[in-house]
């Protein structure tokens, strides 16, 4: 039996379906990434899967039990890293670390915890003096000292610093390599790029699209991407007609195409043919957040969400259909 299993999993807040229909498989020591706009159904989806929300609809199976009724032993398997979890900040980490694995059968030690997690100088402060990625890493901490089977990560390295997120992540890898399954929810699409076997897209309590990145970018139809600067005193429309479709973000203009090296010669002959240099001319193979965009981008400008690309604007028809015609078809 996989680590999780979820069929047609459903809630619904009033009028509004936050989950709309999910099947999900997560096999053991498997890495998924769920990623999707605000209020895609994500932190929902995840919060069912822990047994801190009931359902409405579907079956959920996460290790052989059912999160709602699995109780202690359910629980003591599963190691969760909440979005907000609020602490008792008259407590120290080192503290709230020994307590929380007093839950558990078999804890990590706890120093090793505070270890892995970067939080040694701040071991024995008050929660209430940690800084909010400090916070965020004690959130970690106590995910993982239960030495969990099932890792919940729910926007795991929000407000870290670069070098705290590359740390989180070789942390992840290192539970991974130990065979942990873990579940992880993010707005960073450079973090689900790294560290998930598996992407799962979900928009308005749906899935999709799913796969590995390469699989998507191969399904979402996003070609090579050629990017330069534009040519000081230019304008988009200035350029000759190539490729797929263009996204322009200040002086940065980036063409999709699927014959890059016709598209690259019809653009240089066009630069050489004014005199001008292209500056910064790139050709980079689709990334995560190329796939996403294509997938739920229009969605997160209109929402305001995270994706919205200040100054950014498409001059040209989109190649692929919306996500959810796609979804539909
Ligand atoms: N307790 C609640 N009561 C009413 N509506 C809720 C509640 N929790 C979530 N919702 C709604 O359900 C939908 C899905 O929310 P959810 O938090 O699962 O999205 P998300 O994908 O995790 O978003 P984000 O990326 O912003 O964290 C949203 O429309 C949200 O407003």
């Amino acid at each position: 039996m996989a680590a999780i299993e979820v069929r047609g999993l459903r809630k619904v807040y009033g009028e509004v379906a936050a989950v709309d229909g999910i099947d999900l498989t997560v096999e053991h020591g498997e890495v998924v990434a769920l990623l999707g706009p605000n209020g895609a159904g994500k932190t929902t989806t995840v919060e069912v899967l822990e047994g801190y929300r009931a359902r409405d609809g579907g079956t959920v199976t996460v290790l052989g039990h059912d999160p709602g009724s699995g109780g202690r032993a359910f629980r003591e398997h599963i190691g969760v890293v909440l979005q907000d979890a609020g602490f008792e900040d008259s407590f120290t980490p080192r503290e709230l670390l020994r307590l929380h694995a007093g839950y558990y059968p078999h804890p990590r030690p706890v120093a090793e915890v505070i270890s892995l997690t970067g939080l040694e100088e701040k071991a024995d402060a008050r929660v209430r003096t940690l800084s909010g990625g400090q916070r965020r890493r004690l959130d970690l901490a106590l995910g993982i000292v239960g030495d969990p089977d099932v890792l919940f990560l729910d926007e795991p390295t929000t407000g870290f610093d670069p070098s705290a997120r590359r740390h989180a992540w070789e942390l992840v890898e290192s539970l991974r390599d130990l065979g942990a399954t873990i579940l992880l929810t993010t707005h960073y699409l450079d973090e689900a790029e790294h560290l998930a076997d598996r992407v799962v897209v979900i928009d308005h309590g749906r899935i999709v699209a799913q796969g590995t990145p390469d699989e998507l970018a191969a399904a979402a139809g996003v070609a090579t991407v050629i990017s330069f600067r534009l040519p000081a005193g230019l304008a988009p429309d200035d350029l000759p007609v190539f490729g797929l479709g263009r996204r322009v973000a200040g002086s940065v203009v980036e063409v999709r195409s699927e014959s890059p090296t016709a598209d690259v010669a019809e653009l240089a002959g066009w630069a050489l043919g004014r005199g001008e240099e292209l500056e910064a001319l790139t050709l980079r193979r689709p990334s995560l957040e190329d796939v996403y965009l294509d997938l739920v981008g229009e969605a997160g400008v209109k929402g305001g969400g995270d994706y919205d690309y200040e100054g950014a604007r498409d001059v040209d028809a989109p190649v692929a259909p919306p996500a959810r015609e796609r979804a539909a078809s």
